[in-house]
C-alpha cells in the first residue's frame, strides 16, 4: 500500500455516486521523487553556489506532491467507504496550505473536524507515526528484529488455557485510563498488574501503548517483556501503517490489534501478511455485521475479536457477541476454525457465561479487573472462581 501511494497509478472508484469517478495520480516516477528529496538535503548541507532555481523547483515539487498525496488521501477514503468504513484516514491538516487543486477538493476543508473519538484518534496517530518513522525507519527495525528473540505462541496460549480450564481464556488489559473512563487506576505500576494477571491465571496480556488517550506507553511494553512475565503480549494500539508492526515486534509484542473499522482490507490482507513474516499473531477487531463479513471474506484470520463497545459513541453491549455469532456467521467462523475474543464490558461470571454460551474461547477484559486493588483476586471474581493453573 505504502508503495502505491507513492508511485503513478490510476484509480477507478467503485461508489457510483462518488463525485471522482477516475484520478490520475501524479505521474512523477518513484526515482524522481527520490531524487528530488536528494536534492532538498543537498541543498539543506548548504554550498554557497547551490543553484537558487533548484530550490524553486524543490519547493514546488514538494508542495505538488504534498497536495497529490493529499488528494489520494482523499480517495483511498472513498474506496473505504465503499467497504462500509466511516473512519476516515484523511490527516487533520486538510489540503496543504497553496493546494490549487479541484475546486471541489477545495471545498473538502470545511468542517475538517473529526466526526467521533476513533477518527480523532486515529488522525492523531497518524501524525504520531509519521514522526516516528523519522526517528527510526524501518530499516532500523528490520536490522534489530534480525537478532530478536523468537515471539510466543499467543494463539496457543489462548488455546492451551481454554483446554485446561474449559472457561473462555483470559487476555487481562494492562490499562491505566481510557477515553470512556478517564482514569481507571490511580497507582497503576504496569509490571505490577502483569504479575499479578499472569498470578491470577490470564492466558495472555494486552498492553495499551497509546499515551495520548490512555495513559499507556510503548515503556510498559519494554519493561512487561523484560520482567519476564510469560504470557503472550498484544500491543493494543491503533495500527494505521505497516511501520508500526515492526515497531511493535522490536518492543516485545507477540501480538497486534487490527481493527476493521478503521483499515480497509486491502490494508488487513498487507498486514496480516507482515505479521506472519515477522511472528506476530494479528488480532482482528469487528465491532458490527458488516466488518464481521469483511474479515470473513479474507482468508488467513485465526483470531477475531468482537468488541461490545463502539468506539465512536463508546456505548457497550454485550449482546454484540451474542448477535454476530448467530446462524450462518457462526456457521463460518467454526468452519474456518477460527478462535473469538469477546471483548468489553465483562465484569461479572454471568458475563463470561453469556459470552461463552454465544460461542468465544477467549475474552478480553480490563477495567472490571485492572481497577481492583489486587487484580489476581479480580480475576478470581470476573470468573467466579481460581483459574490459575
Ligand atoms: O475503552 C475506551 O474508552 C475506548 C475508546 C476508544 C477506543 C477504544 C477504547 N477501548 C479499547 C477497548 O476496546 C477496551 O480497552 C478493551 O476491550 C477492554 O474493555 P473493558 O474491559 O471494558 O475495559
Amino acid at each position: 500500500m505504502e508503495s502505491l501511494m507513492h508511485v503513478g497509478f490510476r484509480v477507478r472508484v467503485i461508489n457510483p455516486n462518488s463525485r471522482f469517478k477516475s484520478f490520475k495520480s501524479p505521474s512523477i516516477p518513484m526515482d524522481a521523487r527520490r531524487n528530488t528529496v536528494t536534492c532538498i538535503r543537498s541543498q539543506q548541507s548548504g554550498t554557497k553556489d547551490g543553484p537558487l532555481i533548484a530550490t524553486a523547483t524543490s519547493d514546488s515539487l514538494v508542495e505538488e506532491l504534498k497536495s497529490k498525496d493529499w488528494e489520494i488521501g482523499v480517495l483511498k477514503d472513498e474506496i473505504a467507504a465503499t467497504q462500509g468504513i466511516r473512519i476516515r484516514r484523511r490527516p487533520p491538516t486538510g489540503p496543504p496550505l497553496h493546494y490549487v487543486g479541484p475546486f471541489e477538493f477545495r471545498l473538502q476543508n470545511e468542517g475538517n473536524t473529526p466526526r467521533n473519538i476513533l477518527e480523532e484518534i486515529v488522525w492523531n496517530k497518524d501524525t504520531e507515526v509519521t514522526q516516528m518513522k523519522e526517528i527510526k525507519p524501518i530499516y532500523t527495525l528490520k536490522k534489530a528484529l534480525e537478532n530478536a528473540p523468537p515471539s510466543r505462541d499467543f494463539l496457543g496460549a489462548l488455546k492451551a488455557s481454554y483446554l485446561r480450564t474449559g472457561l473462555p481464556a483470559l487476555i487481562a488489559e494492562v490499562k491505566k485510563a481510557s477515553p470512556s473512563r478517564g482514569v481507571i487506576r490511580e497507582d497503576f505500576n504496569p509490571v505490577e498488574v502483569a504479575q499479578a494477571y499472569e498470578k491470577g491465571g490470564a492466558a495472555c496480556l494486552s498492553v495499551l501503548t497509546d499515551s495520548k488517550y490512555f495513559q499507556g506507553s510503548f515503556e510498559n511494553l519494554e519493561a512487561i517483556h523484560s520482567a519476564g512475565v510469560k504470557c503472550p503480549l498484544l500491543c493494543k494500539e491503533f495500527i494505521v501503517d505497516a511501520w508500526q508492526l515492526y515497531y511493535a515486534r522490536t518492543k516485545g509484542a507477540d501480538g497486534v490489534l487490527l481493527i476493521a473499522a478503521v483499515l480497509p482490507d486491502l490494508d488487513i490482507k498487507y498486514m496480516l501478511k507482515i505479521c506472519k513474516m515477522i511472528g506476530l499473531t494479528a488480532l482482528v477487531e469487528v465491532h458490527d455485521e458488516n466488518e464481521m463479513d469483511r474479515m470473513l471474506a479474507i482468508d488467513g484470520i485465526e483470531l477475531i475479536g468482537i468488541n461490545n463497545r463502539n468506539l465512536e459513541t463508546f456505548e457497550v453491549d454485550t449482546s454484540n457477541t451474542k448477535r454476530l455469532l448467530e446462524g450462518k456467521r457462526g456457521e463460518t467462523i467454526r468452519q474456518k476454525d477460527i478462535l473469538v475474543v469477546g471483548e468489553s464490558g465483562l465484569f461479572t461470571p454471568a458475563d463470561i457465561a453469556y459470552v461463552q454460551e454465544a460461542g468465544v474461547k477467549a475474552v478480553l477484559v480490563g477495567e472490571s479487573i485492572v481497577k481492583q486493588k489486587d487484580p489476581t483476586q479480580g480475576i478470581r471474581g470476573l470468573f467466579g472462581k481460581d483459574i490459575a493453573g
